[in-house]
């Protein structure tokens, strides 16, 4: 049965910029555990970007897309996704490919260039980084209506910006999400910008979440940098999809704190002072300081925890950089399950030439 979503758009919100309790909190969030949990995991993501950054300003990754800002969306919705779950997920979403079980090295790799860092043997079934927009909301679809078809109890979680919501992929993807009622969680990471169109020139509804009531399923809108709001919503998104409960859009607003990738420079366009109540506002800082009120976390663990997280992607960065490069011809293989024949034979010629290279290389360091 067709369930159509006749709500209005809520927005919710546990602990404010201020790091205050806004809503009582729900039993999980009154203890430690979890909140550290997702504190750690995002500190991680932060470092990682940090690194990333660095290596591409060293001319040792490619353009790289930074995740500063929508940490708590993707820390709390991996941590929640269960290992049947499938994600599909676009370029920012570094640290839910960690969560997912993808080696940080591997990450690197990507941004470096090299196809076998797409490598999501991890997580066999999810999909690799979706760099041209919106089009993995289709993708999402398919996958969720195949897990319908099979009647299992999985979800599919598509993540996509504010501009991927403007592209006739997402209405399109919505509208067969709620007809079939397929078990698919879209998260919209509202960093406000689309390189550099601002979420005021993108589309003039109040909330990005509302596009979900025109194809008759429900929408929220949550806090995007607080992660007992984000729990919540995905949580129990997660568990409509897979009691065949239909589709959900979540709208998590949340602030880019950073250039768009690093072949941007976001000063050209963005006011400083927009940039100031991005960072008043960013979620790491706010749990931080909650959980420094509650006596939760000290500064010697926070000394700790840098020094295990600074260790921990090192040890990948290390593994990225000893990681000896493909062959050029390497460029045919990832395009074609059966190369066609003209592509064929450049590739033959390919190999042939850096076996070449190779032999006079050998040939050479013989020689000296
Ligand atoms: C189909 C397509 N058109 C244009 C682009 C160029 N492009 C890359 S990122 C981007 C903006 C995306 O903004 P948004 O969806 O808000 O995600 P964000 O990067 O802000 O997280 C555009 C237009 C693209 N990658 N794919």
């Amino acid at each position: 049965m067709n369930i159509s979503y006749k709500g209005q758009i809520t927005f919710s919100q546990f602990i404010n910029e201020h790091s205050q309790v806004i809503t009582p909190l729900p039993e999980w969030a009154q203890v430690d555990k979890t909140l550290i949990e997702y504190y750690k995991l995002m500190v991680i993501a932060r470092q990682f970007d940090n690194k990333a950054i660095a290596l591409q300003r060293t001319g040792q990754l490619g353009t790289y897309a930074s995740s500063s800002g929508c940490e708590a969306i993707d820390v709390v919705t991996a941590s929640l996704m269960s290992k049947e779950d499938v994600l599909v997920p676009y370029y920012r979403n570094h640290v839910m490919q960690m969560i997912r079980g993808m080696k940080l090295s591997d990450i690197l790799l990507y941004w470096g260039g090299d196809e076998r860092g797409n490598s999501t043997a991890a997580q066999a079934e999810d999909l690799p980084n979706c760099v041209p927009i919106a089009t993995q909301c289709l993708h999402a679809c398919g996958i969720a209506s195949a897990i319908k078809i099979r009647d299992q109890q999985r979800a599919t979680v598509c993540m996509l910006g504010d501009g991927a919501t403007s592209k006739g992929d997402f209405p399109e993807a919505l509208n067969v999400a709620g007809v079939w009622q397929l078990p698919v969680v879209f998260i919209i990471n509202n960093n406000q910008w689309a390189i550099s169109v601002p979420r005021s020139l993108q589309s003039i509804a109040p909330t990005l979440a509302q596009k979900a009531l025109g194809a008759g399923i429900r929408g929220e809108q949550v806090d995007g940098n607080d992660v007992v709001a984000l729990h919540q919503s995905v949580e129990q998104a997660l568990q409509r999809a897979r009691d065949g409960k239909g589709p959900t859009v979540i709208e998590a607003v949340s602030y880019r704190l950073s250039d768009h990738t690093t072949a941007d420079d976001a000063t050209r366009y963005r006011p400083p002072e927009a940039l100031k109540s991005g960072w008043e506002k960013e979620p790491i800082k706010r749990l931080r300081d909650y959980l420094h009120a509650q006596g939760w976390w000290q500064e010697n663990n926070e000394t700790e925890w840098l020094q295990q997280a600074t260790q921990q992607i090192q040890e990948a960065v290390d593994e990225y950089l000893e990681t000896p490069p493909q062959p050029v011809s390497s460029i045919f293989d990832y395009l074609y399950a059966d190369l066609p024949a003209q592509l064929s034979k450049q590739r033959d010629i390919a190999v042939s030439r850096s076996q070449n290279q190779g032999q006079q290389q050998n040939h050479k360091e013989a020689q000296s």
